[in-house]
């Protein structure tokens, strides 16, 4: 029988994916299983090695994709990002639903794989609120704060382009954003809570 079918949530850097993912987990304790991207960025504050990514070098994560480690693999703000076959066999492995992180060119490259998953955009209000949201979050340099600008310009063109997205959610008041996010996963939570 197959598993819950998986999640990709994509959207711009900045747009809400971390927040509600980690709400989500929060309040759905083992059911959600986080498919932990590798990427060359160095960690911010907090991040812990092999929770949030595996924080590697360019050259270690180069070898893994040749050697045909990962399902797909880009380039975001400079740095290098990528899901190995192993961070969603690992979650799978524990029947939970593998939620992925990822870019739209990671959306574009899972799409050619058998994959299956749920697509979910989340997207800003506007580009204004997602520039203040990504200063106040104080992550980023002025460099990488106008790149994941650009970047977020090109998402939001493509994220509307029908057939993308199963499902384009606009992250303004958070709670609205959460339910919306809960209801398009609400048959494949019940599917898992009814098997334990
Ligand atoms: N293609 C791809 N994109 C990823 C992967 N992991 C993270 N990303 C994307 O990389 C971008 C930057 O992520 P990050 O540096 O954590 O910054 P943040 O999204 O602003 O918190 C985001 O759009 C993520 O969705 C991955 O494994 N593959
Ligand atoms: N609905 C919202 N209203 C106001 N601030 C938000 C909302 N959603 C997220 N944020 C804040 O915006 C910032 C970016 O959110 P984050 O989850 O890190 O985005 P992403 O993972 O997509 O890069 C964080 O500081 C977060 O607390």
């Amino acid at each position: 029988m197959p598993g819950p079918r998986p999640v990709v949530l994509s959207g711009p850097s900045g747009a809400g994916k971390s927040t509600l993912m980690k709400r989500l987990m929060r309040d759905h304790e083992g059911i959600f299983g986080f498919s932990v991207s590798h990427t060359t960025r160095n960690p911010r504050p907090g991040e812990e090695d092999g929770k949030d990514y595996h924080f590697s070098t360019r050259e270690v994560m180069q070898e893994g994709i040749d050697n045909g480690d990962f399902i797909e693999n880009a380039v975001f703000s400079g740095n290098m990002y990528g899901t190995s076959k192993a961070a969603i066999e690992d979650v799978l492995a524990m029947n939970k639903i593998c939620i992925l992180d990822v870019d739209i060119q990671g959306v574009k490259r899972i799409k050619e794989t058998d994959l299956n998953p749920i697509y979910i955009s989340i997207q800003p209000p506007s580009m204004e609120i997602l520039e203040t949201r990504l200063r106040d979050r104080q992550t980023e340099t002025e460099e990488s704060l106008q790149k994941r600008l650009e970047a977020a310009r090109i998402d939001m063109e493509l994220s509307n382009e029908p057939g993308v997205f199963d499902a384009v959610i606009i992250n303004d008041d958070l709670e609205r954003a959460y339910e919306e996010l809960k209801d398009m996963l609400n048959d494949e939570i019940q599917k898992i809570q009814e098997k334990s």
